[in-house]
This record gives structure tokens, C-alpha cells and sequence, in this order.
């Protein structure tokens, strides 16, 4: 049965990045997908974005909604201070396995926690099943027209703080335009667009920040 492009990109890092190492991991990654084959990966250009806005807001307890190949998973834990954790939520299993493979990969294994189903099913177990208080960070990467009936099912969850950062992938391309309309007309949002590119293209998109101001 002839491999999945999920499945080259997995193989192409197990044999050019250096193991335990995520910096080579991700190198790896935006390697392949800007000369072989494009990928929905956030990329370089906006995977700076991606660290400082981490940085900034230095997580114990991060979400990630978009798993895919593990791309930004392993980009996200790698700035992860000691105790810190991610939870990342993936719905198509066959992405999961790619992802669990690239993150045990990487080294970062013991700072996420992959999950496997939609959203809207996971979003209100987090407390009870996966033992979350609230969310410190939030990365919005999978179906654009779920990023605001989950914001919303977050906030019904309690799932969100004074300060809670959410950060949202491809507002401009595919787009998501009633998340930033949600988002900025909302006042218990204080939200910041970062103009960027679309993942190895010259294509214009952008991440919108939303810090959550209870
Ligand atoms: O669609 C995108 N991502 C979402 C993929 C599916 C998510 C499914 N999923 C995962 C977890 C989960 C939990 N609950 C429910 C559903 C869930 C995406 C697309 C493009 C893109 C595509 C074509 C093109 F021509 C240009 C750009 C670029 C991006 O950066 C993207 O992120
Ligand atoms: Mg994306």
C-alpha cells in the first residue's frame, strides 16, 4: 500500500534529524515540506510567533487543538519550563500515530500528552478526566470554523483564567473570520493580529492573540 505524504515526512526526519533533538526535528520538517512536499505544518514565519507568544506567556498547562504530524508540538514543549505539559488534540488517528512517532522522536514525549478525538468531546473532559484546572495557553489549528464554538465552550468549561493566551493559526488563509470577529468585538478579549505567511508559500496570512480577560 503506497505511503501517506504524513508517512514521508515522518520517515524523512527518523532518517535526517538528529534523535532528541527538536530544533532538528523542526528543521527537518520545514526541510521537506518547502522542497518535496507542502504541508499544513505552522511553519517557520509563523512558528516565531508560535515561540515568543509561548514565551511570553510561559505556560504549566498548554492546549493544542491540530495536532497533524507533531510539527508544532514538538515547538511548543520544547520551550516548556520543568513540570510544564501540553495537551494536543488530534481527531484523524492515522496523523495521531505520525505525531506520537515524531514527538517520542524529538525527545519531548514526557511534556505532551496526545488525544485522540474532536474538540468538542475533549474540551469538557479536561478537568475531570485529564485533571485540568485551567489553561494557561491555547494553540487553535484545526477545523477553522470550530475556533470559535470552541473558545466559546472553553470559556463554558471554565477552562480559561485572567490572562489565558489563546493563539490562533491561518485567521487570513484558509481564514477564520468569524473567530476574529468573535474574538475582537468580544470585551472579555484583548486580541493582537501578527501579519505572516502561509507555511513554505507567499501567500499572505496572519495569527490573531486573544488573552482572555475574565
Ligand atoms: O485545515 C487546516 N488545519 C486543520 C486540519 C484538520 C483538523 C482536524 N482536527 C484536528 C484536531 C481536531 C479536533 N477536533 C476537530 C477537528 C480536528 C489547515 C489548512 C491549511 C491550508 C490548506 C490548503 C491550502 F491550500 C492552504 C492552506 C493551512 C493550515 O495551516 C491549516 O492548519
Ligand atoms: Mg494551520
Amino acid at each position: 500500500m503506497n505511503q501517506s505524504k504524513e508517512q514521508r515526512i515522518l520517515n524523512f526526519v527518523l532518517q535526517n534529524a538528529v534523535r532528541g533533538d527538536p530544533c532538528s526535528v523542526l528543521d527537518t520538517i520545514d526541510k521537506y515540506c518547502s522542497q518535496k512536499e507542502w504541508a499544513m505544518n505552522v511553519g517557520d514565519e509563523k512558528g516565531k510567533i508560535l515561540d515568543k507568544t509561548v514565551e511570553e506567556a510561559n505556560p504549566s498547562v498548554a492546549l493544542e487543538l491540530g495536532t497533524y504530524c507533531g510539527y508544532s508540538a514538538v515547538r511548543i514543549s520544547r520551550l516548556l519550563k520543568a513540570g510544564a505539559r501540553l495537551l494536543t488534540v488530534e481527531f484523524n488517528p492515522e496523523f495521531a500515530a505520525i505525531a506520537k512517532q515524531m514527538i517520542e522522536f524529538a525527545g519531548v514525549q514526557d511534556k505532551v500528552k496526545l488525544l485522540e478525538g474532536p474538540s468538542e468531546e475533549i474540551i469538557p473532559q479536561l478537568k475531570k478526566k485529564y485533571e485540568v484546572d485551567t489553561l494557561d495557553f491555547v494553540f487553535l489549528d484545526h477545523w477553522k470554523d470550530r475556533y470559535t464554538p470552541d473558545t466559546i465552550l472553553l470559556q463554558e468549561c471554565n477552562l480559561l483564567r485572567k490572562g489565558s493566551v489563546l493563539l490562533a493559526d491561518n485567521v487570513i488563509f484558509p481564514g477564520a473570520p468569524d473567530f476574529l470577529n468573535y474574538v475582537r468585538k468580544s470585551p472579555h478579549f484583548q486580541c493582537t493580529n501578527y501579519p505572516s505567511h502561509l507555511e513554505y508559500m507567499q501567500v499572505e496570512d496572519a495569527m490573531e492573540k486573544a488573552v482572555f480577560l475574565g
